[in-house]
């Protein structure tokens, strides 16, 4: 089973392995890639088999899997396992299935919908507002006793009348956007294609919206159209007062550009839920003033996960029962 430690913080901190034996029961059969925190162990041992990846998987049961943002679903590993038929994931993000090869294979998809939406959005908030306003900057300074010796620390910028450039305007993007209106800041975006509902600024070319912007906020899914969408002719038209939020994917941004820029003072300051290699960060990030750094947890809360729980327990019993999911991945 998958145990990186860093990437637990979804509530399965307490985490325990599952079974490496078949239960005698005849609840079906449910393969989790992922270590499961108390809440998630009791609620699908409640309705279903659990059976860790290390166990044989009967090939003439149909059979279902939970996976994490961090298990790869690719050719190589289905080859493993004949009988799924259906796959769930505690992510928002899918990039790490390849839908195709699911689809050819006749293996259903289930997401966790809109759960995570407003936490996530939340959450690009609070980093935007640490990293303008220098909050935990600040606080450190605070904390290492230097407010006394050293005098005040230096001010943030207003966030009210920033021009904001949402990169991906799908559920998350306008929730984001949605909150920052509420602050005063002027919102344009760059997608696919524009959204004919919207009031905000579409701007179809990602330099353009960089060069309109005081802040980007990456809220896009990895795609190969979106790696490094975040690249150094962006950061460069962004310029030396811009910041970048990111909790999209790690790698929507070229990192070592970012961190050169960052470095250089090519660009202000950063706020980074995601990374390129996770958990491992590059170095440089560590010494600077001007990023807020987090484990990728901006998805996050106990209240949305006890929700993806029951989503994912849901889609597992229809699935099962023969019937549709209930919050399917379709082909856009
Ligand atoms: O990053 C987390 C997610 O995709 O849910």
């Amino acid at each position: 089973m998958n145990s990186s430690p860093s990437l637990t913080s979804d509530g399965a901190t307490n985490t325990i392995t599952t079974s490496n034996k078949r239960s005698s029961s005849d609840l079906p059969p449910l393969l989790v890639l992922r270590p499961l925190s108390d809440a998630w162990s009791a609620a699908l041992s409640a309705k279903f088999t659990v059976i860790s990846p290390s166990s044989p998987l009967s090939t003439s049961t149909r059979a279902a899997l939970v996976s994490a943002a961090y298990n790869k679903v690719d050719p190589a590993f289905l080859d493993q396992y004949p009988s799924l038929q259906c796959i769930a994931t505690t992510s928002i993000g899918v990039d790490h299935i390849d839908l195709e090869e699911c689809w050819r294979r006749g293996i259903q998809v289930e997401t966790v919908g809109e759960i995570f939406t407003k936490d996530v959005a939340d959450y690009a908030v609070g980093l935007l507002i640490d990293v303008s306003r220098r909050i935990t900057m600040s606080d450190r300074y605070v904390q290492n006793g230097l407010w006394m010796s050293q005098g005040d620390y230096p001010l943030g910028s207003k966030l009210g009348g920033k021009h904001v450039g949402i990169v991906g305007l799908g559920s998350i993007g306008s929730a984001i956007a949605r909150r920052l209106e509420a602050f005063g800041c002027k919102i344009s975006y760059v997608s696919r294609k524009p959204k004919p509902t919207v009031k905000y600024k579409y701007i179809p070319n990602i330099y353009d919206l960089a060069t309109e912007s005081d802040i980007l906020v990456v809220a896009c899914s990895l795609t190969k159209e979106t790696h490094h969408i975040i690249n150094k002719q962006v950061l460069q038209a962004l310029g030396k007062e811009g910041i970048v939020i990111n909790i999209g994917r790690g790698a929507n941004i070229d990192e070592p550009e970012l961190v050169r820029c960052l470095v250089q003072g090519e660009i202000k300051g950063a706020g980074l839920d995601v990374f390129e290699n996770e958990p491992n960060i590059p170095k440089e990030l560590f010494e600077m003033g001007n990023v807020v750094l987090t484990a990728h947890q901006s998805v996050f809360t106990p209240e949305a996960i006890s929700d993806v729980i029951q989503v994912c327990i849901a889609n597992f019993e229809a699935f099962f029962a023969g019937k549709p999911l209930l919050t399917p991945v379709v082909a856009d």
